[in-house]
């Protein structure tokens, strides 16, 4: 028997390379895969991880959208008439919500989702988990982008997971402080001249002692003035003494200081009414008072009352708070406030208080009422993220505003930088006579010391 062989035309022998070349690489990536995605996880989306996404997203769109009750059945009609026309030809799919195109970034990629009638934002917030386990990502967030249209953004790692430390700080804006990073990527700032006050609550060694460590170490170089009011004796916020143009550490303390401040708040709205202008901002530059920056540390300790002389006291410290956060703003007064709790059995103070707070960072909590007051009145869906923090994530937290919510970890700033940093400044110390408690020594020279013994550092 004769076997005829025929030699390959130019056509099948370029096909054969081709398929040997994408075989090659094929297996390359998937042996070199893993070291790749640990040592270069931002080229490891790029080249594998993302095409791989967007494939499943593309699979599996519509029988998500189907199990997660999203998608729309056409009508009766329609179906009938498509069945007589199709001849017995499968009647035509449900409808499902119209997927935009799909944009990579470094962790993750997002797409605009058109809504159906009837539907709104909230029920994609409910299919997001379905979506992450779905498309193998470590979460999907879906937010509000503008009427009829949802934004969902997806991360295939949580970047929030190691330690982040401080880069080297550049002279920032006024009032601006790079403290940690977001779950995006990006830099998470808290910018006093946008969100003028801020409620930090965690359990305790949930971080947010280290997150006012950042803050203060990034306000120390600025020409502003920091106040504290730390009722547990000034254990926290002496560590920042030299630094500080005030400081209370017990609660007839910071009464007076409160009172101190409320006045030099009406001071300034005399002036700015004088000068015919709106805010300290609207001032000459010579004439424009400093800004003032009262950090309070542990609110519970303020609001708690056992005797009826702490009654007095404690709703004296809120009424002034809660007129502080109401006219602070304009007149260059801003708060930043700590907590362990921020519950309505602390008093009605703290619920008015809370309602004037637009910043909000919510670390691991100890109970899920105290997540709610955190961030319940403004984005019940960011709850569940912040119930989800767990005690190995110190310092990770769920921050919420009028803009939206997100998580976000603050850079490890260790109390013994924060010291550092307030000693390197407190030249910067603005003197506010005003401030000053005229029966006692200026707080900003306080030599008292207090260790903490649980700090590991
Ligand atoms: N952003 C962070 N990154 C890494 N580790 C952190 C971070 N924040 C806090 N930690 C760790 O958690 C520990 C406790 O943090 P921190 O003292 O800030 O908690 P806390 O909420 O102020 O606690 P307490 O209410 O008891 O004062 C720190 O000593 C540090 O080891």
């Amino acid at each position: 028997m004769t076997v005829l062989a025929s030699a390959p035309t130019a056509g099948e022998t370029w096909y054969a390379w081709a398929l040997v070349v994408a075989g090659v690489l094929g297996l390359g990536l998937l042996l070199a895969g893993p070291a790749l995605r640990r040592r270069h996880p931002v080229l490891w989306w790029t080249a594998v991880g993302f095409p791989a996404a967007a494939l499943r997203v593309t699979r599996t769109w519509r029988p998500l959208m189907a199990g997660c009750g999203l998608a729309v059945s056409r009508k009766a009609a329609l179906t009938v008439v498509a069945g007589l026309v199709g001849k017995g030809s499968s009647p035509p799919q449900p409808r499902v919500p119209v997927r935009g195109l799909m944009h990579p970034t470094r962790n993750g990629f997002w797409f605009l989702v058109r809504m159906l009638p009837g539907q709104v934002p909230d029920d994609f917030v409910t299919a997001a988990p379905a979506m992450a386990h779905g498309w193998q990502m470590h979460a999907v967030r879906v937010s509000s982008w503008k009427p009829g249209v949802v934004r969902v953004s997806a991360t295939f790692t949580d970047p929030l997971r190691a330690v982040i430390r401080p880069a080297p700080r550049q002279p920032g804006r006024l009032l601006r402080v790079v403290v940690g990073v977001l779950e995006s990527g990006g830099p998470w700032a808290i910018d006093l001249r946008q969100i003028p006050h801020w409620l930090i609550v965690g359990a305790t060694r949930s971080g947010k002692s280290t997150l006012i460590n950042a803050l203060v170490a990034g306000l120390a170089p600025q020409p502003v003035a920091l106040v504290g009011i730390d009722c547990k004796g000034g254990m926290e916020l002496s560590l920042y003494g030299p630094r500080l143009s005030a400081l209370a550490t017990d609660r007839a303390d910071a009464v007076q200081l409160l009172g101190r401040l409320t006045e030099l708040t009406l001071d300034r709205m005399a002036l700015c009414r004088k000068a015919g202008v709106r805010n300290i901002w609207g001032l000459p530059k010579g004439e424009r008072p400093v800004p003032v920056v009262v950090i309070v540390d542990e609110i519970a300790e303020l609001f708690l009352v056992a005797s009826r002389s702490e009654k007095d006291e404690a709703q004296a410290a809120a009424t002034s708070l809660v007129r502080l956060a109401q006219l602070g703003a304009a007149l260059g007064v801003f708060l930043v406030i700590a907590g362990q709790r921020v519950g309505s059995d602390l008093g009605p103070g703290v619920t008015a208080l809370r309602a004037q707070l637009g910043g909000r960072v919510c670390h691991r909590v100890a109970d899920s009422a105290t997540a709610e007051m955190t961030l319940g009145d403004i984005y019940p869906d960011a709850l569940v993220a912040a119930q989800s923090i767990g005690p190995e994530q110190a310092g990770t937290a769920v921050l919420a505003s009028s803009d939206g919510w997100e998580r976000a970890r603050s850079h490890l700033v260790p109390e013994t930088v924060a010291e550092s940093v307030a000693r390197q400044y407190a030249h910067l110390t603005p003197e506010l006579p005003g401030l000053a408690d005229p029966s006692g020594p200026p707080a900003g020279r306080t030599t008292v010391r207090l260790q903490r013994l649980d700090r590991d550092e």
